[in-house]
């Protein structure tokens, strides 16, 4: 595959770019208790040697996928060399320890007080914590609301999808969809956005991303505008089929990710890169 060819052949001019949940994080019930796979993390902080940048590109915020990012008793990914992290999908960037961001969107506090209650409207059961329900994670700049844990996730999906498309127009925002979630957040940027200028800052001369999630269509299609020897890899799950459709290369979620970037350290170390 020419992307991984040049990868390979040219290590510095790589940009290795990775969603965090479902990708690096096995995905669980409760958003809080994300954490990233170990062997992930160690591919990492071996790559981070390697190649030119490794870039997280997540929904989360930035310094949030950096603390779900630690692992007890080996390194995690605030060890990963040069790591920088664009959250929020690409608003904010984590860089050495720092955290640079936009303020908040005009609109989140009228989505913040308003939600609630739109909620209980609909017959919502709207819960804290690991009761079953639904949740909200206000991530800040965004409110996701989070079905997961609802008796029926799907069906709730379907009654909460028009009027919160709604409530997103009426402030500001827009409806990001991805597995089990509805995402209210600021328009203007996605991860396409955020690969395309990190490449650029970069000057990067080859280029794979890692995503699970609808949200990470948008990095696929900036590999591929990039021009540059790209390899997509989806991280595959049965509630997502988008990405492996599109996908260079489809591997069974967080393990398979971390089995991936493991063997590509292998490969830039001077081993071979296996099918
Ligand atoms: O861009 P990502 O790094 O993939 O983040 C996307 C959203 O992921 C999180 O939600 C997802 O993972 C949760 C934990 O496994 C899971 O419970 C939930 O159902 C998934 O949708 C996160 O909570 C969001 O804030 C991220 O934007």
């Amino acid at each position: 595959m020419a992307g991984l060819t040049a990868i390979k052949a040219d290590p510095s001019g790589a940009v290795i770019g990775l969603d965090f949940d479902g990708t690096l994080a096995p995905i669980v019930p409760d958003p809080a208790d994300a954490r990233v796979a170990p062997h992930a993390a160690a591919a990492l902080v071996r790559l981070g040697g390697l190649v030119g940048a490794v870039v997280l590109v997540t929904g989360r915020p930035a310094a949030t996928a950096v603390a779900y990012g630690e692992v007890p008793g080996g390194p995690g990914l605030a060890d990963v060399p040069g790591l920088v992290v664009l959250g929020q999908y690409g608003l904010e960037r984590w860089e050495a320890g720092q955290v640079t961001s936009p303020p908040p969107p005009p609109g989140i506090d009228r989505l913040r007080a308003e939600l609630p209650a739109l909620l209980a409207s609909l017959g919502q059961v709207v819960t804290l914590g690991r009761e079953p329900g639904v949740t909200v994670e206000d991530k800040g700049r965004a409110l996701a609301v989070h079905t997961r844990r609802a008796p029926d996730p799907e069906a709730a999906l379907r009654v909460l999808r028009g009027p919160l498309a709604e409530l997103a127009a009426e402030t500001g925002m827009l409806v990001e969809p991805g597995r089990l979630v509805l995402e209210l957040r600021p328009a203007g940027m996605d991860k396409g956005h955020a690969l395309s200028a990190f490449l650029a800052e970069r000057g990067a001369r080859s280029v794979l991303f890692a995503g699970d999630d609808l949200g990470d269509l948008a990095a696929f299609e900036a590999v591929r505008l990039s021009g540059l020897p790209g390899v997509t890899v989806c991280s595959a799950s049965a509630e997502v089929t988008e990405l492996a459709k599109l996908a260079d290369v489809v591997v069974d979620g967080p393990a398979g990710v971390a089995a991936l970037l493991s063997a590509l350290a292998d490969a830039i170390s001077g081993g071979r890169l296996g099918p």
